[in-house]
């Protein structure tokens, strides 16, 4: 029988929320993880998509040497000491002139542990479209554009997908609307939602050190684990407690994303979901063995968190990661 504190945990984590991160279930060899500074081991972007009633995209035009003259979503890195949300609209009122609010997290792409972007559907909320009589070094102009013709040349291709996955998510929500919950953090962490299901019963992989929760795993920025990108930390761990040649793991995507910035806690928890599963399709109706004592394998019986998480199992509804 879990714990309320599980059963609380699992569900906060699946509306989007989710308890502070206390400790690592697992974490690199060697050092213990340094704590992640902004600007110094870490880069974080933001990005916003504003698609109007009418079909069009909001773009800059940039202004830097580089990649002077051409088009772009607003985007921009995060800087020291503010929240996601506040790099977001302080990126989108330099490059554009708006003020704006989030709408949810379409997207979250990573190159390793020390680079990650934040993409978010967003909506205006107020300011004065910049014209290129305010041009300066954060941008030329800002306009809209019909998704059907954007103007060229764009700073890079990567966009076209973003703009894609708006349209998408306006016409069909894969997932709930899911924001940053501003939580302090010192790593770039994961907070992992293991599943193994049977027929219609799922299990949840749990960390057993301390009180039973939903195990972390800290990301590493050391070389290898940056060519190998965050999941590298989520195989560890799992390398850990299972034989993974026998058994298929697949990353769905986010539950949700935990990150204060104030106060120099400039790390950040993924909740992501996974599942694993046999490679042979033989019935397999009870979850792989667990080596150690570390984990256990929690049988979901609360009709309505079991549901939830078939749910969404069943629809992959998460954010998308790095797809
Ligand atoms: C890094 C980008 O996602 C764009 C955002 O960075 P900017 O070059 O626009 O940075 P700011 O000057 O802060 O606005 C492009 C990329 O190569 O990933
Ligand atoms: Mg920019």
């Amino acid at each position: 029988m879990a714990s309320e504190g599980l059963t609380g945990a699992l569900a906060a984590v699946l509306a989007g929320q989710g308890p502070s991160v206390q400790s690592c279930d697992s974490a690199p060899a060697g050092e213990p993880p340094v704590p992640v500074r902004l600007r110094k081991n870490v880069c974080y972007v933001v990005l916003a998509v504003f698609l109007s009633e009418q079909d069009e995209v909001l773009l800059i035009q940039e202004a830097k040497r580089e990649c002077r003259g051409s088009w772009y979503l607003p985007a921009g890195r995060m800087e020291p000491g503010e929240t996601i949300v506040e790099a977001l609209q302080r990126e989108v009122k330099e490059e554009a002139g708006l003020h704006c609010e989030p709408e949810t997290l379409l997207s979250v792409e990573e190159r390793g542990p020390s680079w990650v972007r934040f993409v978010f559907l967003a909506r205006p909320t107020g300011g004065i479209l910049k014209t290129s009589k305010e041009a300066d070094a954060e941008s030329l102009q800002a306009a809209w554009y019909p998704r059907s013709s954007l103007p060229t040349p764009l700073r890079a291709h990567d966009i076209l997908h973003l703009v894609e996955l708006a349209a998408q998510y306006r016409q069909q929500a894969r997932h709930p609307l899911i924001l940053p919950q501003e939580l302090p953090c010192d790593l770039v962490c994961q907070r992992l939602v293991v599943t193994f299901t049977s027929a219609q019963t799922v299990w949840v992989l749990v960390g057993t050190v301390g009180i039973p929760h939903l195990p972390v795993t800290a990301c590493g920025l050391d070389p290898v684990e940056q060519r190998g990108g965050m999941k590298m930390a989520i195989l560890r761990l799992l390398q850990e407690c299972l034989t993974l040649h026998h058994l298929v793991v697949e990353i769905k995507g986010l539950l949700g994303l935990q990150h204060l910035g104030r106060d120099h806690s400039d790390g950040i928890c993924l909740n992501v979901l996974v599942t694993v599963a046999f490679r042979s399709p033989g019935i397999q109706d009870e979850p792989p063995k667990i080596r150690g004592e570390n984990f256990f394998w929690w049988k979901v019986t609360e009709e309505d968190l079991q549901s939830q998480l078939l749910k969404r199992l069943q629809g992959s509804s998460v954010v998308p990661v790095n797809r």
